[in-house]
């Protein structure tokens, strides 16, 4: 019979600072896995939750107060060590006061990206690949069923193609960092090869900033593996084996419900969206889950959540509250 692990309910959190760097810091010398890096944090106390745990950590480890209003719940995952089991809850926190000071006497640094030379906590690894994300999904649609013009009037309409450009454009300097190539209307009008070209000049304009595009799966599958990934609709999900996933490249799937989130993850996505929760024009026939309902189960997902449906920069901060990663955007309106 194999021994029983001890197992430590911890919180953890990621400072953000005003430039996009994250804060990470050395375990000590009196501790296990002392010289490797990790978010600060540590285990969460009797009677205290796990936000209240984060705030005592941090105000211990590095003696800043965090802003409870600026200090959002994120991620929840669980990891087996060989000698112990952990369940991690994470946080990002964007405000906090008081100068970061070593109390612990452990190194802390800020970082924009994946610090290769270090020796990382393991389950610190993924987290910082999600920062990379950015925390808005831009959705494509570079032919709108739901707009006036649609895609009846073929590729020949060079107002909206500058209008998409140019929106796209703001949003990839703005920061955007996930884009999705979708579009059903497009696929049913346009020439397959026609079509493709779009999606060819879309990833080469995303590579240039950085950003990376995931392709739907209501087109071609090469497509997506050509790209950095595939986005599933939640309908192809439910139908996909593991063993006909992608071997490479990013994987995001949509969801509507707790059982599409769970199986997003049993398949190794890498992110999901969930919604969709506000009204939005692209389902007018059906009811939005809303914030609570998403609250509930994002908090069960082990991989970031981005809120769809209805989303701008006026919701952001809501969904943020409410546990998401950050939130997917159909007509391109985020620019900020
Ligand atoms: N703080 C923190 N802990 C992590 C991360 N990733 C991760 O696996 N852990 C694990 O979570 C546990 C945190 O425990 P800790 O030893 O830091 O807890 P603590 O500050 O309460 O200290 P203590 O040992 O004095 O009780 C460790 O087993 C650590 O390996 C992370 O990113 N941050």
């Amino acid at each position: 019979m194999s021994e029983e692990k001890p197992f430590f309910n911890v919180s953890a959190c990621v400072l953000i600072d005003s430039e996009g760097r994250f804060l990470m810091a050395q375990r000590p010398e009196d501790k296990s896995w002392s010289g490797w890096w990790e978010f600060p944090g540590g285990k969460i106390e009797e009677g205290e939750s796990p936000k209240e745990a984060v705030i005592r950590e941090l105000r211990e480890e590095l003696g800043v107060e965090l802003d409870p209003e600026s200090t959002y719940p994120w991620v929840t995952m669980s990891y087996e060590y060989p000698k112990t089991d952990v369940l991690l809850h994470f946080y990002r926190c964007f405000k906090w006061s008081g100068e970061l000071r070593s109390l612990e006497k452990q190194a802390f640094e800020w970082f924009t990206q994946m610090p290769t030379d270090r020796d990382l906590l393991p389950a610190s690894v993924e987290p910082i690949e999600w920062l990379s994300y950015g925390d808005v999904y831009l959705i494509s649609n570079f032919f709108d069923s739901n707009e006036g013009a649609g895609v009846g009037h073929g590729a020949g309409q060079a107002p909206r193609e500058t209008a998409f450009w140019a929106k796209l454009t703001a949003a990839l300097e703005a920061g955007v960092r996930l884009v999705q190539f979708r579009e059903p209307a497009a696929a049913k009008v346009l020439k397959t090869e026609e079509l493709k070209r779009y999606l060819d000049e879309m990833r080469e304009h995303c590579h240039r900033y950085g950003a990376k595009v995931l392709v739907n799966s209501c087109h071609p599958r090469a497509w997506a593996e050509e790209a950095d990934g595939l986005h599933l609709r939640a309908t192809d999900a439910i139908e996909m084996e593991l063993e006909d996933m992608p071997e490479s490249g990013l994987l995001a799937v949509s969801c509507h419900n707790l059982a599409d989130l769970l199986y997003a993850h049993e398949l190794g996505a890498n992110f999901v969206v969930l919604g969709h929760v506000l009204e939005t024009a692209s389902h007018p026939d059906s009811e939005p889950i809303g914030w609570s309902q998403f609250e509930q189960w994002a908090a069960e997902s082990a991989i970031p959540v981005f809120a769809i449906g209805g989303q701008n920069a006026d919701t952001f901060r809501e969904a943020l509250r409410h546990g998401a990663h950050g939130i997917a955007v159909l007509r391109g309106e985020i620019t900020e």
